[in-house]
């Protein structure tokens, strides 16, 4: 394969409590992706953190086309030819496509105009379907990431590093970047490529690198991998891959929507007469695209967001918008933005974990909070959900975004709710957590709670849901019993499309 284009040699980071990265050695080729796997906490975003000039290892070596560097800021590190394309883009709305472009591109003062031609070379050279002078607000999640890998290729990059890419995107626009990413493949550039989902690592990758615990326990070829041996390696035993759902015990209406109209928070229609049921012990999968009116669905379930119109009754009752006494009423809510909404980032894990109860025993006695109820409470949980943390009272800002993730879930599903409001409940988790929250949502409808699942993986959509609808622009279309509708027909749907 000759000269790896980027080489890690015995990296380390450590943070208090963890090493975050042990001794990992690694090499990327040029025209190679290399999938970079992991649990939750494995180590992957602060190797690419540290790959983008964004932390300093605290030992080894980074060697690019054979040669040592020191990647000392996401400006050096492009300008040594390393890209990253983030998560979530980080691109001007009110901006068009081009004035974002010549941003920061070095030349500051760059006109826009000037760039065009050059985004258009290099948008029909890796067939990235971009348009210069549109307005980055109104671009799909797929659009706004092309901008993204056009960015980076405008600047030099010889790596990239995208970061689950495909969470935000639909199967077709899923498709697309795979098309994309051979056109960079058969250009020489190396990809390194951070996914949770198994299909696809095997359906885009070279080589397979897994991370366990901050260190590499093996990279293999794609040819010679496959889901159970990776999912093995990443978690240490076998994880089945089964459609999850059998026999649901179907009960009454637990909660009827009708007719509901909402406004979203910039005072546009965001929900335009909305109507389903919702029975007990069912999960009722709710697809589509972020921004099609899910986050204000939810929010009025939850009691955080007004009604314009129509009717939501829970359980036969007219819902009262009152978040604290919905989940009295045995509402629970995995919200959306975890890190803001669903944790106090300053708080310890244990004191996050109490969040809603604190205000009762056993966490009071008397007047006072009874630290001992905090502390072992905590530990059931952190055992239970196997969330790694360096210690009870570690800020749960300190913790990876999937182990944010378990403490949510561990908080919120708690107890014995009736209705789960579960917003992306496994983004971003690895497959053994994933596994885990399934069975806890799973186990909760035999319980008899009715799930209202809000995701953008189809696979967990149509291997968890018993009926799917999709929400495009405010509107529902369905739900669907999930044997009658494909993953494709489902994808159209998401787009505006015909079934
Ligand atoms: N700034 C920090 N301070 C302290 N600990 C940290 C910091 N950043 C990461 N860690 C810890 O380092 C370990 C590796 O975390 P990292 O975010 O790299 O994992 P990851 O594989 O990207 O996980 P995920 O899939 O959940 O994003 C975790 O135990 C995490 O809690």
């Amino acid at each position: 394969m000759g000269e790896p284009l980027l080489r890690l040699q015995n990296i380390t980071k450590r943070f208090p409590g963890v090493v975050a990265n042990d001794g990992v050695s690694l090499e990327v080729y040029p025209g190679e992706v290399l999938a970079l796997l992991g649990e939750n906490g494995a180590g992957k975003s602060t190797l690419i953190s540290i790959l983008y000039g964004l932390y300093r290892p605290d030992e080894g070596e980074i060697f690019m086309e054979g040669r040592p560097v020191r990647i000392t800021s996401p400006v050096n590190a492009l300008k040594l030819g390393i890209g990253l394309v983030p998560q979530h883009p980080t691109l001007v709305g009110r901006h068009t496509v081009a004035e974002n472009l010549a941003l920061g591109i070095g030349t500051p003062l760059l006109p826009a105009r000037r760039i065009v031609p050059l985004i258009e070379r290099i948008a029909q050279g890796y067939g990235l379907a971009i348009d210069p002078q549109a307005h980055v607000h109104q671009l799909s999640p797929g659009e706004k990431q092309r901008v993204e890998i056009v960015r980076a290729l405008l600047r030099g990059a010889k790596v990239l590093i995208l970061d689950e890419p495909t969470s935000v995107l639909t199967p077709q626009e899923a498709e697309s970047l795979f098309r994309v990413m051979r056109e960079l493949k058969a250009a020489g550039k190396s990809l390194i490529f951070i996914s949770h989902k198994l299909e696809e690592v095997l359906a885009i990758a070279d080589r397979c690198t897994v991370l366990r615990r901050g260190r590499v326990v093996g990279s293999l070829p794609t040819p010679e991998a496959s889901k159970t041996k990776l999912a093995q390696m990443m978690v240490g035993h076998s994880v089945s891959f089964e459609r999850k759902r059998a026999n649901p015990q179907m009960g009454e209406v637990l909660l009827r929507v009708e007719d509901l109209r909402v406004r979203s928070g910039r005072n546009l229609p965001a929900l335009r007469g909305v109507s389903f049921e919702l029975c007990a012990g069912e999960i009722l999968g709710i697809a589509g695209v972020a921004g099609n009116g899910q986050s204000e669905l939810v929010e009025v379930l939850a009691g955080l967001r007004k009604m314009e119109g129509g009717m939501v009754r829970l359980a036969g009752q007219p819902l009262v918008a009152n978040p604290a006494r919905l989940f009295a009423q045995g509402v629970a809510h995995i919200p959306e933005d975890r890190i803001h909404m669903g944790t106090v980032p300053s708080m310890s894990v244990a004191e996050n974990l109490a969040l809603r109860s604190f205000n009762r025993p056993p966490f009071t006695r008397g007047l006072l909070l009874n630290p001992f109820a905090f502390a072992a409470h905590a530990q059931a949980k952190i055992r239970e959900y196997a969330v790694a943390t360096p210690g009870l009272h570690t800020p749960s800002r300190l913790l990876s975004g999937g182990n944010i993730q378990k403490v949510i879930l561990a908080r919120e599903l708690s107890g014995q709710p009736r209705l789960i409001l579960a917003v992306h409940p496994t983004y971003g988790l690895d497959i053994g957590a994933t596994e885990q929250v399934h069975r806890v949502l799973l186990e909760k409808t035999y319980q008899g709670a009715g799930v209202l699942l809000v995701s953008e993986d189809l696979e967990e959509l149509l291997s968890l849901s018993d009926r799917i609808a999709v929400l495009y622009q405010g509107r529902l279309r369905g739900p669907y019993p999930v044997g009658q509708i494909s993953r494709e027909q489902v994808g159209l749907l998401m787009t505006g499309g015909e079934a």
